[in-house]
């Protein structure tokens, strides 16, 4: 009697933890919300996308939507409810919606503060984000970002310059040694490591560096190009279980995170305390003058490590981050995914150097003016940007209230993914959306079409790339002046299967052949 009764105790107790169990895998936020994968405790439903595609989770989302027959996909990533949008239409709406302008708290972007703070622009929101990320591009504007500026352009082309003469005559200082191999093929994406971070610090510290002392530009264009290699599409389980680090501090890759950060910062900071000793109020020489500036004026110098911040240093250096590791990493990471394009392509090649033989010559070099000359090299451009669209999934965001998109019901705090990748390869869209074909951009006759460039690789809305004009004039200078002077060739032709994804998709490192023309 006493163990049929224990037996049924344990077989009401077993039965209630595999109803727990079942509940807790099957869980959704509410009856609306969107389908996709079950969740398992912790990981949430990670090792979902990982068994679909551990390499690319953008592909796996892919796999889900077609799985699921839904373009957008409910999950969790950790415990946090997530929707992945692999819908054009949508992805526009979550980009010009105010309430999914959040960001998600990822631990990814925590690690890069000395003192795991939220700090930058990329990573934060609310209040701080908005008054700061206004302040950065109101400044760095002043200083020739995101406009027409001699100074810039005068920049930019001293390093172009540089770039050929090492090209054409070969390394001059031992920093340069290990750009160019014995056969003359050059490393990419490592060659550009120093042209666009260069314009960038002189915006920052008045200064750019010469050729001579440029050693320092590739060592952290060498950090900046780890970090986004070293994360997913969608910030690591590291952001979503940080505890994981204790455990396993190298397959969460927490310690090679945690030290490019602060190799890199370190730099930073050298940059502030430099231009902090000859600080003069007087005369404000540079966005880091300016910025020391407003840190006195509100007196906010003491960093509290809180999550709401103002102008204090820690958030100078991770805001000065935000704006040099994408030129430190992603436009040369971007040059090497259209160089590889353009070595398979000999007739678009021979194409643009036809018009840039029409419209500029040879006596010049392409300016940032020349983009509205030369129609078919922009929409090169632009379709390279459609087609190895450098950050498949966006950043995410996060809602900031309950929402519905689509019909579903997003609770606050949701995060939302949105398929960038997925949508600039809509067939509906870009019909033969995996084929290169620039033509797709201009015009009956020959001109660039703006409005049939419906690719979002910048994404839009309040959290537009805070780069998107500079990256273009600096591609575009960088394209067409590499195609004016040299023809490129590559020993084995690339794969984009290749490609890696991280933060942003690369090509593996690769040699690439400058011939002078
Ligand atoms: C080809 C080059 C680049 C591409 C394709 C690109 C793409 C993107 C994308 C997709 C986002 C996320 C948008 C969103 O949250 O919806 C972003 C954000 C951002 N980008 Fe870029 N980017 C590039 C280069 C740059 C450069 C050169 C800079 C700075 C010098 C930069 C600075 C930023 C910043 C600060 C943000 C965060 C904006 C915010 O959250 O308010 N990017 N970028």
């Amino acid at each position: 009697m006493i163990s049929s009764i224990s037996e049924l105790i344990i077989a009401a107790f077993v039965a209630l933890i595999v109803s727990v169990v079942i509940r807790y895998i099957r869980y959704r936020p509410s009856d609306r919300f969107p389908p996709g994968p079950p969740r398992v405790p912790l990981l949430g439903s990670y090792p979902f996308l990982l068994a679909l595609n551990y390499r690319h989770l953008h592909r796996a989302a892919a796999r889900l939507s077609e799985l699921y027959r839904s373009n957008v996909i409910g999950l969790h990533l950790g415990p946090l409810p997530a929707v992945i949008v692999n819908d054009h239409t949508l992805v526009r709406q979550v980009l010009q919606r105010s309430e999914f302008d959040g960001r998600p708290d990822l631990f990814l972007a925590r690690l890069r503060d000395e003192r795991y703070a939220r700090r930058g622009i990329f990573f934060t929101d609310g209040e701080s984000w908005r008054e700061q990320r206004k302040f950065f591009l109101k400044t760095l504007h002043e200083y020739g970002f995101g406009r027409r500026n001699d100074t810039v352009e005068q920049d930019l082309e001293s390093g172009l310059t540089e770039l050929i003469s090492l090209l054409k005559e070969g390394p001059q200082y031992e920093h340069e040694k290990s750009l160019l191999n014995e056969a003359g093929y050059a490393r990419c994406p490592q060659l550009f490591f120093a042209l666009f971070s260069n314009v960038i610090l002189r915006m920052l510290t008045a200064s750019r560096l010469e050729r001579e002392d440029q050693a320092v530009l590739f060592e952290v264009g060498a950090n900046s190009l780890a970090f986004h290699r070293q994360g997913d599409d969608y910030g690591l389980a590291l952001s979503y279980v940080p505890w994981i680090r204790y455990i396993l501090p190298g397959f969460s890759r927490y310690r090679v995170l945690r030290e490019v950060n602060q190799k890199a910062n370190a730099v930073i900071r050298s940059l502030a305390e430099q231009c902090e000793k000859t600080y003069n109020e007087a005369d404000i020489r540079c966005f880091i003058d300016a910025y020391l500036r407003e840190i006195k004026r509100t007196g906010g110098n003491i960093t509290t490590g809180s999550d709401c911040f103002g102008f204090e240093y820690d958030q100078l250096v991770i805001g000065c981050a935000d704006f040099l590791v994408p030129a430190f990493s992603a436009i040369p990471a971007k040059l090497g995914l259209i160089l590889q394009r353009l070595v398979t392509q000999p007739a678009t090649v021979t194409r643009m150097q036809t018009e840039i033989e029409q419209s500029v010559g040879q006596a010049r070099l392409p300016r940032v003016d020349d983009r509205t000359n030369l129609p078919f090299c922009e929409a090169v451009i632009r379709e390279a940007l459609r087609i190895d669209t450098l950050v498949p999934s966006g950043i995410p965001h996060v809602t900031t209230q309950d929402t519905e998109l689509a019909g579903y019901q997003l609770p606050k705090g949701t995060l939302v993914i949105n398929g960038l990748d997925y949508i600039n390869h809509q067939e509906d869209i870009f019909p033969q959306p995996h084929e290169f074909q620039p033509e797709r951009f201009l015009d009956a006759d020959g001109k660039l079409s703006l409005e049939q460039d419906k690719s979002i690789p910048f994404g839009a809305g309040h959290r537009v790339c805070a780069g998107e004009t500079f990256a273009r004039n600096a591609l575009f200078v960088t394209i067409t002046t590499l195609v004016q002077q040299f023809n490129v060739a590559t020993e084995l032709a690339p794969d984009p299967a290749q490609h890696l994804t991280g933060v942003i998709r690369t090509a593996p490192d690769f040699w690439i052949k400058f011939t002078s023309r």
